[in-house]
């Protein structure tokens, strides 16, 4: 089992009542959300992306790629000494644990409860509270807001029916453990089917949504009525689609067989599935779909085959998230992969047909920034979007720091 840290306050193991208390937030000034400008951190798992945000226009903004590493509080820092006054900060950290359903201002408490549940993003939410630290050292008197990906609408993935968040296990355990699906990608997601809708004249309450972050951390939401009742990842987000470098969803019983027979810690099978798996184990290249797509078009088996397993998982989730849905009206692909690879896109729209998918292959192969993909006849509306997790982090920001 994943092991929570054992600096539990309440001593009943796991995060108690207690920790899930709201914190009161304390009565401002109001001021108009839309002249607020916000400082935004989204220290992704292989990105880092600074900007500056006043309503919805970005002022300034830098992304590092291919960044894995602690690094990032120097070229926060950095950044930050290049811009002027700031209203507000809008952190992205990645698991809010059960306790927060919905953006917060930062504090101490609110620090001490990150830190607690760490071990349940380790790839992200160590690198969110670092630039948390980091920002609150260097701009003490502005106010940090922390958005979840766990959040999806300010409601959270807590949309999902019981029968889709509930993991099959001992009530016992999902009570004392919190053991649920959470789901991730909400900022891009909420984002990413706002625009989509709005670019196809729709309204996304009236539409049946499957929605594809496809970043280096890729998941998949179904969205009906407006609410997330689906999605690929789980209760960390390691599970679900093939990813850059992480596993997605595997056998429970493999990862026990070789915990048991494997001579391995738990730690190494972490590793191993965080760090050294999806795309980057299979095709032995660093797994961004770059260089697995350059190795393949050099005649690299291993590399074909990552591409093949990441593709077919993609297509196979876009079936069940569909049925989740009860049909699909919209798809929508964003991420650095579905907003770069033309290919993904039109091997992910190949195998879709029966699903009324239907892309024009000319549009898909020359399209840049917000496009509708669909053929006029197709009965699906596929549309890529520029993913904005920052405008979405913005947008929550601007909100809390006026309210
Ligand atoms: N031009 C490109 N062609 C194909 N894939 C790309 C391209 N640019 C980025 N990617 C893919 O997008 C991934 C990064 O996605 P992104 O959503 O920006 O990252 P993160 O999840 O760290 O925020 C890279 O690992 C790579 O696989
Ligand atoms: C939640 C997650 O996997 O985020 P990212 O895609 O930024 O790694
Ligand atoms: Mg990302």
């Amino acid at each position: 089992m994943v092991r929570i840290s054992p600096r539990s306050r309440t001593g009943s193991g796991g995060w108690g009542p207690d920790l899930r208390r709201r914190r009161r937030i304390p009565p401002r000034t109001p001021r108009r959300a839309e002249g607020v400008r916000v400082l935004v951190v989204n220290a992704g798992s292989s990105s880092l992306k600074l900007s500056v945000r006043e309503g919805d226009d970005e002022v300034a903004a830098t992304t590092i790629e291919r960044w894995e590493g602690e690094g990032h509080v120097a070229p926060i820092r950095d950044f930050i000494e290049q811009t002027p006054t700031l209203d507000a900060i809008g952190h992205r950290v990645v698991h809010g644990g059960p306790r927060f359903i919905e953006p917060v201002l930062v504090d101490d408490d609110v620090l001490d409860y990150l830190d607690l549940i760490t071990n349940l993003a380790p790839l992200h939410n160590p690198r969110a509270t670092a630039a948390i630290r980091e920002t609150r050292k260097l701009l003490p008197d502005t106010p940090a807001v922390a958005c979840f990906d766990t959040t999806f609408h300010g409601t959270f993935h807590a949309t999902l029916p019981a029968a889709a968040s509930t993991y099959a296990l001992p009530r016992q355990w999902n009570e004392r453990w919190q053991l649920r699906r959470y789901g991730f990608h909400g900022l891009s997601h909420a984002y990413a089917v706002r625009r989509a809708a709005a670019l196809g004249g729709r309204d996304p309450a009236e539409l049946r949504i499957v929605s594809c972050h496809l970043g280096a951390g890729a998941s998949l939401a179904a969205v009906r009525h407006g609410r997330s009742v689906d999605t690929t990842m789980g209760f960390t987000p390691l599970a679900g689609l093939v990813m850059v470098t992480r596993s997605g969803s595997v056998d429970p019983g493999m990862v026990l067989c070789l915990l048991q027979n494997g001579d391995l810690t738990p730690e190494q099978l972490r590793d191993v599935l965080e760090h050294q798996s999806g795309m980057k184990g299979l095709s032995g290249t660093s797994g961004d779909l770059r260089d697995v797509l350059a190795a393949r078009q050099a005649g690299n088996r291993d590399a074909a085959l990552a591409y093949d397993v990441f593709t077919h998982h993609l297509r196979r989730e876009i079936g069940a998230t569909s049925a989740s849905a009860q049909g699909l009206d919209l798809l929508v692909v964003t991420g650095g992969i579905g907003e770069h690879s033309a290919e993904v896109r039109r091997d992910m729209a190949a195998g879709l047909g029966y699903l009324g998918i239907d892309i024009d292959q000319a549009t898909n192969d020359s399209a840049q920034g917000d496009t509708d993909l669909s053929t006029p006849t197709s009965t699906v509306l596929t549309v890529m979007v520029k993913s904005s997790e920052e405008a979405e982090i913005a947008r929550q920001t601007a909100r809390l720091a006026t309210s």
